[in-house]
This record gives structure tokens, C-alpha cells and sequence, in this order.
């Protein structure tokens, strides 16, 4: 499913990998002297990124539409677009209202990434409570040396050397002679965790006996909602996993398939929160030209049928004041409890993406 930047199988030369590099964010090296100690990113050209949101408010405005760019159903707060020539892919601009947004981004930061949920950590780590928290206390995770430490019977066998891993104070870790890494580190490299049935990406495979619980019944119950609109009335979405990704600055979701589910008539409802960022939706080969559209906070995207075998990705995250695009969550987030979730999304994108597994 994810494709690593030295495990592609392609060449750079495929049309998908030459859009990736179009938009990916490079930085200028001849910047001016005065510049050299501020890294410049490299201008990228926009022009031909599609842009619903302008689609949307001129279709409101006047109901005209660009060429191939079709309107479904308005059930929603925002009507549902689909393109002529790309079957099984809908976009509803604005779909998440402002306070499911938040609230969306308060749990992928804090309930999500929670044992039995597994993250990008767990291989080095093991299960790990509470990063977010963890962070704002500015803890530091140690592993614990203590010869009761071995967590040879823990279920979770993922971690090599079964040492344990725990959070201490700052002060602790000074007396200790421990390896360490900081909460805010592990935070800024949280890069995915899985909710409902745990996707093994070593195996690239939907691992049945890694203990799960359920999807959260609010997500699932919008999933639902949301899935209707690429099924056929009467037809149920039933939403047994999600992988929420998370993305800084430079970090990008190499073009990829997602085929590991058995129905791939049933939509994969993917939920965009943060940042602005740019979304390539290509063809069923590497060689096809995708097209690249933007992705902003509050945007859903569904995908059945035939652009479940389309390959996609994430070649740009966009942090900047001007192209982010979150001054709506800015003037949400402004409570003492909310201003750590603000501080990490101003730099962040979250993607939450649901998938009925079997
Ligand atoms: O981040 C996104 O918008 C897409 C995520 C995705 O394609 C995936 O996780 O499979
Ligand atoms: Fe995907």
C-alpha cells in the first residue's frame, strides 16, 4: 500500500512519479545571499491543480461548472461533485462542519493513536500511552533497564528487543543512564495509527489477531452518512478500520493502491483536517497522468468502484499562513485547553480514511 522513496518499482519516469516531483516541496539553494539562512521553498506552479471549493462557490453563485465536473446530490451542507471521466471518486467540499473538525482533530491526537491502536511507533517502542499528553508535559520516554523490565509475555510482540518503554520527567531521566527520546519528538513523528481491524504493513495485510476495538461510533456513524453518496440506495457501508495519517511539513504519501480490502464497491471515506494540501488522483497505471487537486480542511473524498484502482497520493502539505488555509480552526481553537491542538495543527494535516474491510 505505501510505497517508501527508494522501494518504488517504477522509474522516475512514470507520469504519476513526474507530478510528485512537480508538486513536492523542494528547496531553492540559489537564494539570494541575505536569504541563505532561511531555507526558500522552491515556487511551484498551481495553475492546473483542480480547485473545488472555487468550483463550488461559482456552481452556488451561478450554477455553472467546469467541463466533466459533474453535481450529484445535494445532501449535504455542500453539494457532492464527481468527474465525468474519473467513475467512483466524489468529492464534497466543506463536508465536516467547523466543530466536528476540531473535535476530529482533539481525537486523532489524543484517542486515536491509544493502545490497542497501533502506530508507527509500536515497531520501535512497543504500545506507547498518550504521546500528545505526554508532549505538553514535556516527558520523555525511556526504556526501562530494571531486570522486571522484560516484556517477554506482553501480547504485543511487535518490538524487538523486549525492553519496556516508559515516560519519565525530564529530572528522572537525568539520573538514569537510559536510552531516551522525547514525547515531542515522537510526536512530530507520528506519522499513522490504525483504528477498528490492525493493518500490518509489514505483511501488508488486515491482521485478524492483533487485539482492535471498535471504529468510535460518532466516526463510524458519519462514515455511513457520508459513504451513501457512492452507493447505490439501500446498500450499507460498514466501516471495520481506519488509518489516520498524519503529515508534516516535506512529508508526503507516496502514489499508491489501496487493495487490501475484499469489496471494493464499498467506498473508502477519507476525511481531510489542517492543512491545505495537494491530492493526486491518478489512473489505474503509474504511466497515467493524474490529476491534482487541493484538499483543505473539512473536504471529504470518496472512492469505490472503479477509482478503488486508481492510484493516488500526497505529494504536498502546504504550512504557510497564506496557502494553509486553516484560519477557520485558528478562530475555533482559542481556549487554554484547545491551544496545543492548535499549535500542532498550524504546521499539520490530518487525514482520516475509513474502510469496510471484508
Ligand atoms: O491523505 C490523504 O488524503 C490520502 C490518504 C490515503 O490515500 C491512504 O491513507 O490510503
Ligand atoms: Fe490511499
Amino acid at each position: 500500500m505505501y510505497v517508501s522513496e527508494n522501494n518504488r518499482d517504477d522509474s522516475d519516469r512514470t507520469a504519476f512519479r513526474k507530478a510528485e516531483k512537480k508538486y513536492k516541496l523542494y528547496y531553492d539553494n540559489n537564494a539570494s545571499s541575505k536569504n541563505k539562512k532561511k531555507k526558500q521553498p522552491k515556487p511551484v506552479d498551481l495553475t492546473e491543480v483542480l480547485d473545488f471549493r472555487s468550483i463550488l462557490e461559482c456552481y452556488l453563485r451561478n450554477g455553472a461548472l467546469p467541463p466533466g465536473v459533474i453535481v450529484l446530490h445535494e445532501n449535504f451542507t455542500s453539494p457532492v461533485f464527481s468527474l465525468q471521466n474519473r467513475p467512483g471518486f466524489y468529492f464534497i467540499p466543506g463536508a465536516l462542519t467547523m466543530e466536528k473538525q476540531c473535535s476530529l482533530i482533539r481525537e486523532s491526537l489524543t484517542d486515536f493513536p491509544q493502545p490497542p491502536n497501533r502506530t508507527n511507533h509500536n515497531a520501535m517502542y512497543g504500545p506507547i500511552q498518550d504521546v500528545f499528553g505526554a508532549a505538553k508535559e514535556g516527558k520523555v520516554l525511556v526504556e526501562d533497564n530494571s531486570p522486571n523490565s522484560s516484556s517477554e509475555t506482553d501480547a504485543d510482540v511487535d518490538h524487538g528487543d523486549c525492553k519496556e518503554w516508559k515516560f519519565a520527567t525530564q529530572k528522572e531521566v537525568l539520573l538514569r543512564k537510559c536510552k531516551s527520546v522525547s514525547a515531542s519528538t515522537l510526536l512530530r513523528k507520528l506519522r499513522w495509527s490504525t483504528l477498528g481491524l490492525q493493518f500490518d504493513w509489514s505483511k501488508r495485510n488486515y491482521d485478524m489477531s492483533l487485539p482492535h476495538n471498535k471504529i468510535p461510533e460518532a466516526l463510524c456513524e458519519l462514515a455511513k452518512q457520508l459513504a451513501k453518496s457512492a452507493l447505490p440506495a439501500g446498500v450499507e457501508f460498514n466501516p471495520e478500520a481506519a488509518i489516520v495519517n498524519y503529515f508534516g511539513l516535506g512529508d508526503t504519501l507516496g502514489g499508491h493502491l489501496d487493495d487490501m480490502e475484499a469489496d471494493w464497491s464499498k467506498p473508502i471515506v477519507s476525511l481531510s483536517l489542517g492543512c491545505k494540501a495537494i491530492f493526486l488522483l491518478g489512473g489505474k497505471s503509474r504511466e497515467d497522468s493524474p490529476l491534482a487537486m487541493f484538499l483543505r480542511s473539512g473536504d471529504v473524498v470518496l472512492m469505490a468502484g472503479d477509482a478503488r484502482e486508481c492510484f493516488h497520493g500526497v505529494p504536498r502539505i502546504f504550512t504557510d499562513e497564506e496557502n494553509a488555509e486553516i484560519g477557520h480552526l485558528e478562530k475555533q481553537l482559542t481556549h487554554e485547553e484547545d491551544l496545543c491542538f492548535l499549535q500542532y495543527i498550524q504546521t499539520s494535516r490530518i487525514n482520516i480514511n475509513i474502510r469496510q474491510v471484508f
